[in-house]
């Protein structure tokens, strides 16, 4: 008999099968003389009731019954995820196949990213875009090139980690950002820089972590926080055993994205935009063999529509608040699609090491921005290397390389961004608390992220291609580094210092205990937090020998913990060749712009000034000058080179003063140099500023040359000085000015930019 079920089963004409789930359509039909043909023939009327109840036995065993059109729906997707799994593995296989290939010297062939090959390329807002291929590893720069950093992420202590080889040459195997532009959120935030703390700068693998503190005002985080508390529609997840809640979660997606979410292999939340609010019944979602969906299931409590509503209208409200307040120089085109919602009932709860790598976010092979909001209770973030992701493809596996972990503590109104090919080549990790010293308040974390592979039910999924936001571009890694010459952004951040900007033993004074961290248990705390215990770092003197994590040497010893450092913009500026890349960096004044275009001109045409008045020396007023017409007038004004050693000459706007008691809010861009052309170029300055070339928002208030002490050669500094310096894009279009002049006067040097409140340089700009 069954000989005869199985017979009956390879029977089914080609058409009606679908790979080893062929038989179920045809089980499904055969006792309707659909499809059966000729096998129907060959099978004696008797013995059909039976065939067909053993079939029905065989089905039940293997938990599927017959199939109603519904069932087929849920089997379909499965399929479909089935295939996007298989094609995910496909991808892996050819990607280490390139690379195997590449460690042979040999160069692997382009990649054919044709829609029959590899299906339909999606964008973020889930369009079409057969031109993005997949990022080739040979673009990676050669060392040394423009844009490679010798920054890596690298285990601190110099052990040998398997698979991560620190130091050699090639590590991560991405791209250069200049090959290959990445343009960092950071970029498009309304913070100064220098609220942003570099988590992870990676350059050679591409891995970027920035974190912003105290972002979200605390009132709004407040009300955001308890706003999602009442209203999210929460699931728990329990651990592998399903003996304790590990946290509660919730997806929320835009723009008419059906797709569902995906925790580990086991459980899928659906859609909340999706979900049917109770009075219309309960969704029904049939779980498949391995997969556990739970909103909707009878695990949850019923969604109302007042509940669902007020969690899409909470959710919309705070996308706006952080996408257009926070980071409005992304285009709202630009701006995520979707979000997880995590929430931490108390300490007792956390993540474990993983990465968002789920193919909805191409995480695995793309760069991959992630923007993370916590609200609530503060709770400690750690991010370490993959266990095997340097030199070898990157493993599957979970674990980190604990030499490689950086810790920090997200708090309320926190954002943090992970961003280029961080969930490729890193992990992260929430720890649960220490039980000694119980946390018993809740935290909600929200990460935002771009899904670009919708799923094949998701309409979204086959909408038509429409051309791609720039700064979409630039933050997906997708901007043609062709265009970039003429239209990029201008402002791509690089780092100074190393890969590792939250080295916490780092931020200690000298001589409290020894930087060198070992994975073991606290003497302090005893809080085994993963594997043996935490990072921990020796005393030094009588704390020889004793060994403390992070949080317990901040506990005794507060005042020998610095700020972490903070972000350092160095940009390579183009100005006058690229200056219509401006443009899209969002609230600048465009009058810098316009201003350009006199002083390249043969005749220039003079714009009437106010007054402006010359200073010298110790700051004495030497001349109230009124409207300067012509150059002649200006060759009568006093010159640098003229002035005694260690004395200066300043041009300032009438009714402000050189000085930065004067300027507090403000800074200048400073630029050393030699004697040699300095009259030329400080005239070509006054001319600038008379004309309003420094002009815009942050506009120039003055110029500033002045001489070293240093006789007898005598060199000296020039000064372009702003009165307000809060708006780095502002300082920055008056810095990429002021280079250019220098350059057109063949002055090449780094230009810094010392801001006056933060009395540190916070800026620079690199010829
Ligand atoms: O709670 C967090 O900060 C992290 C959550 C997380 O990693 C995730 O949702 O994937
Ligand atoms: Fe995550």
């Amino acid at each position: 008999m069954k000989d005869k079920v199985t017979s009956l089963m390879h029977g089914v004409p080609a058409s009606h099968g679908h790979g080893g789930h062929g038989g179920h359509g045809h089980a499904a039909s055969a006792p309707h003389g659909r499809s059966a043909g000729n096998v129907k023939a060959s099978v004696a009327a008797s013995e059909f009731t039976e065939v067909r109840e053993h079939a029905c036995w065989l089905w039940s065993r293997l938990g599927v019954s017959l199939m109603t059109l519904e069932d087929r729906n849920v089997w379909l997707e499965d399929e479909n995820k089935r295939l996007e799994q298989e094609l995910e593995g496909l991808e892996t296989q050819i990607r280490e196949a390139r690379q195997l290939l590449k460690s042979h010297g040999r160069v692997p062939p382009p990649l054919d990213t044709s829609e029959e090959a590899v299906g339909p390329q999606m964008d973020a807002t889930g369009c079409q875009t057969p031109s993005q291929s997949m990022t080739s590893p040979s673009q990676r720069a050669a060392p040394g090139a423009p844009g490679a950093s010798a920054h890596t992420l690298q285990p601190r202590s110099g052990h040998s980690t398997a698979g991560a080889k620190p130091g050699a040459s090639g590590q991560g195997d991405e791209p250069s950002r200049a090959d290959v532009p990445l343009h960092l959120l950071a970029e498009f935030s309304s913070a100064s820089l220098d609220r942003w703390q570099p988590v992870i700068l990676d350059e050679e693998r591409r891995c970027f972590s920035l974190h912003w503190p105290k972002a979200i005002p605390e009132g709004l985080s407040r009300s955001y926080f308890q706003r999602l508390l009442d209203v999210a529609p929460w699931v728990e997840l329990r651990n592998t055993k399903g003996t304790s809640v590990t946290r509660s979660t919730c997806w929320y997606a835009t723009g008419g994205c059906t797709c569902d979410y995906t925790y580990g292999q086991q459980t899928r939340v659906t859609n909340a935009s999706t979900l049917q609010p109770a009075a219309e019944g309960v969704e029904k979602v049939e779980p498949s063999e391995n997969t556990q969906f739970i909103h909707g299931s009878v695990e949850v409590e019923p969604l109302s529509e007042g509940s669902l509503s007020s969690f899409r209208s909470v959710m919309e409200e705070i996308l706006e608040y952080v996408f257009g307040k926070l980071f409005p120089g992304l285009s709202r085109e630009a701006w995520p699609n979707s979000a997880n919602l995590n929430l931490y009932r108390d300490g007792r709860q956390g993540v474990g090491w993983h990465a968002d790598d789920e193919l909805l976010f191409k995480g695995k092979d793309s760069d991959c921005p992630v923007v993370s909001i916590s609200l609530g209770a503060a709770r400690e973030f750690w991010i370490a290397l993959k266990d095997g992701t340097a030199g070898d493809p990157p493993r599957r596996s979970g674990v980190p390389v604990s030499d490689s972990i950086v810790e920090l503590d997200l708090e309320d109104g926190d954002v943090l961004t992970m961003e280029g090919r961080l969930q490729r080549h890193c992990l992260h990790f929430v720890p649960k608390c220490n039980p000694r010293e119980p946390l018993r308040d809740e935290r909600i974390n929200i990460t935002f992220r771009w899904v670009r592979e919708h799923r094949y039910r998701c309409p979204l999924r086959w909408r038509h291609a429409e051309t791609m936001d720039r700064t979409l571009s630039a933050i997906i890694g997708t901007l043609d580094s062709q265009d970039q010459d003429r239209r990029l952004l201008p402002l791509s951040l690089q780092f100074h210092g190393g890969a590792y900007a939250r080295d916490w033993s780092q931020q200690v004074c000298p001589g409290v205990l020894n930087p060198e961290q070992q994975l073991r248990l606290c003497d302090g705390c005893k809080h085994v937090c993963y594997a043996e215990g935490r990072p921990c770092c020796e005393g030094v003197g009588d704390w020889a020998e004793h060994w403390f994590c992070r949080r317990c040497w901040f506990h005794w010893e507060p005042e020998a913990f610095s700020e972490p450092p903070s972000l350092e913009a160095w940009c390579v500026p183009n100005y006058s060749e690229n200056w219509e890349r401006w443009e899209t960096i969002g609230p600048y004044d465009t009058g810098v712009l316009e201003a350009l275009e006199p002083i390249m001109q043969p005749e220039p045409v003079w714009n009437m000034r106010p007054a402006f008045a010359l200073w010298c020396g110790a700051w004495e007023q030497l001349q109230l000058l009124g409207e300067i017409q012509n150059d002649a007038q200006l060759l009568k004004l006093e010159t640098p080179s003229t002035l005694p050693s260690g004395e200066g000459l300043a041009l300032f706007a009438a009714g402000t003063y050189p000085a930065r008691e004067y300027i507090v809010e403000g800074g200048r861009w400073m630029i050393a140099v030699n004697k040699e052309g300095l009259d030329e170029v400080w005239l070509a300055m006054c001319q600038g500023l008379l004309q309003g070339l420094f002009d815009g928002q942050a506009g120039a208030c003055g110029i500033a040359a002045t001489l070293s002490t240093r006789s007898p050669c005598r060199d000296g500094k020039l000064a372009v000085w702003l009165l307000k310096a809060q708006d780095d894009l502002h300082v920055l279009a008056v810095g990429s000015v002021f280079m250019d002049l220098l350059r057109a006067k063949g002055f090449v040097g780094r230009l810094k930019f010392e801001n006056f409140q933060r009395g540190k340089v916070t800026l620079s700009l690199r010829p």
